[in-house]
């Protein structure tokens, strides 16, 4: 489906409630899985939080989990320590070119049994679940975070817990800490001390319910329509302010595009008056990967020179996202430097019409230069990608005055 997209007034206001966040809501379906006295609230809607549900229904047989890297990297640490499975996971064809070697290495070191059905070190696994007895395995942190949380999260099941000693710079260092959090949320003891985490063993929980907070990744669109537009005042629910996510921290990063954030209840409103903004932007993204292409956008449309830092993830996630915003910001008029772990923009004197962008299967692109309709209308091919973490995206746009219709 590709949509038109376009906005014709300078002023935004609304009220919207996005759906839970999708990393929260996978770490809780795994550690309930495990710990059946889990009750959770304001599970996300998103493609990749079902897959992973219904994936925690299996215990044999061929899994898809599509674009899903949260479950990919969590049900192979899952399915290698529940004794008795036996499943194949696939996913979609980048999933195949999503490394896991880190995570498989470690898994096996502690004496897992899986096997490679392709191309060694990527997805499909054959996992064969057994009981692990290793408590202490050494992993490189500055690829994933997502291999360290996902050990994480078996780590209380099996008998002696587990120390995972962590190589190298941590990247995405925020989930690791979600996962911590989540962990002593619901009754499992953990640590992250320095390069080491320590999960405690436990066999069986005292129930509890724990509610998840609406996802800030999602909340980083409304924040760039707010930088972009004249005047708004967008209020989002269920956020807290002193949230699991790391990706809050957009609350101060949108303070130099001269959007205020107010924390009201359960609610948090986001405020753009004329408001002064810096000219520049320069930001390290380690720990917050996923609002790169949200930030990268908002400065295209406002002509304002930026450089993103810390991006060295971006090229294994749903697409090599650091190449499809080069690609798709200069045909708006833009140049763009790209490095490995870095992207600049220098914006041109005005933005390109009768542009068409290309999603390549990433969510985010989709969503991040959707708020540049309020400078110029556009294209947006393959538009339903959305659906991997907000399948109601375009339809809260629309609730917010976006005229989004489809087109050939
Ligand atoms: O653990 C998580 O829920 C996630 C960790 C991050 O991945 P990396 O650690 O691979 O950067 C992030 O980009 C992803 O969207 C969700
Ligand atoms: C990178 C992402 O997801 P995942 O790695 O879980 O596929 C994302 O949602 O931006």
């Amino acid at each position: 489906m590709n949509l038109f997209i376009q906005h014709n007034k300078l002023g935004i206001n609304g009220d919207l409630k996005i759906t839970g966040s999708k990393s929260e809501s996978n770490r809780l379906l795994i550690l309930q899985a495990l710990y059946p006295e889990i009750q959770i609230e304001n599970l996300s809607n998103s493609d990749d939080t079902r897959v992973l549900k219904k994936a925690l229904s299996k215990s044999e047989g061929l899994i898809d989990i599509h674009h899903a890297g949260t479950a990919m990297r969590f049900l192979t640490a899952y399915f290698a320590t529940k004794e008795g499975c036996e499943v194949e996971i696939t996913g979609s064809k980048r999933m195949k070119e999503r490394p896991i070697r880190l995570l498989v290495d470690a898994l096996q070191r502690m004496g897992a049994d899986i096997e490679y059905l392709d191309k060694v070190g990527f997805p499909p696994l054959k996992i064969r679940g057994k009981k692990l007895h290793a408590d202490s395995v050494k992993l490189q942190a500055n690829v994933s975070s997502q291999y360290i949380s996902a050990l994480m999260l078996v780590g209380a099941s099996l008998p002696n817990g587990l120390e995972i000693i962590l190589d190298g710079r941590v990247t995405s260092t925020p989930y690791i800490l979600m996962t911590l959090e989540l962990l002593q949320h619901v009754g499992i003891k953990g640590e992250f001390k320095q390069d080491r985490i320590y999960i405690n063993p436990v066999e069986k929980l005292e129930p509890s319910t724990v509610a998840v907070e609406s996802d800030w990744s999602s909340a980083s669109y409304y924040y760039s329509i707010a930088a972009i537009s004249e005047s708004a005042q967008i209020t989002l629910s269920n956020y807290r302010e002193t949230s699991l996510q790391g990706d809050s921290c957009l609350a101060v990063i949108y303070e130099h595009f001269g959007v205020h954030t107010v924390y009201n209840g359960d609610k948090v409103v986001l405020k753009k008056n004329k408001a002064k903004r810096s000219m520049r932007l320069k930001e390290d993204l380690r720990n917050s990967p996923d609002i790169a292409q949200t930030i990268a956008v908002t400065c295209l449309a406002l002509g304002m020179e930026c450089e993103l830092e810390g991006l060295h993830t971006l090229k294994i996630k749903e697409t090599d996202r650091l190449q499809a915003l080069k690609n798709e910001m200069e045909k708006f008029g833009a140049r763009v430097l790209i490095t490995d772990d870095c992207l600049k923009l220098y914006p041109g004197q005005s933005l390109k019409e009768n542009v068409s962008v290309e999603t390549y299967n990433d969510h985010r692109m989709a969503m991040a230069f959707a708020p540049l309709a309020l400078k110029i209308p556009f294209k947006i091919e393959e538009a339903d990608v959305v659906s991997k973490s907000y399948p109601d995206f375009w339809e809260d746009l629309k609730k917010i005055g976006f005229e989004v219709n489809k087109t050939s």
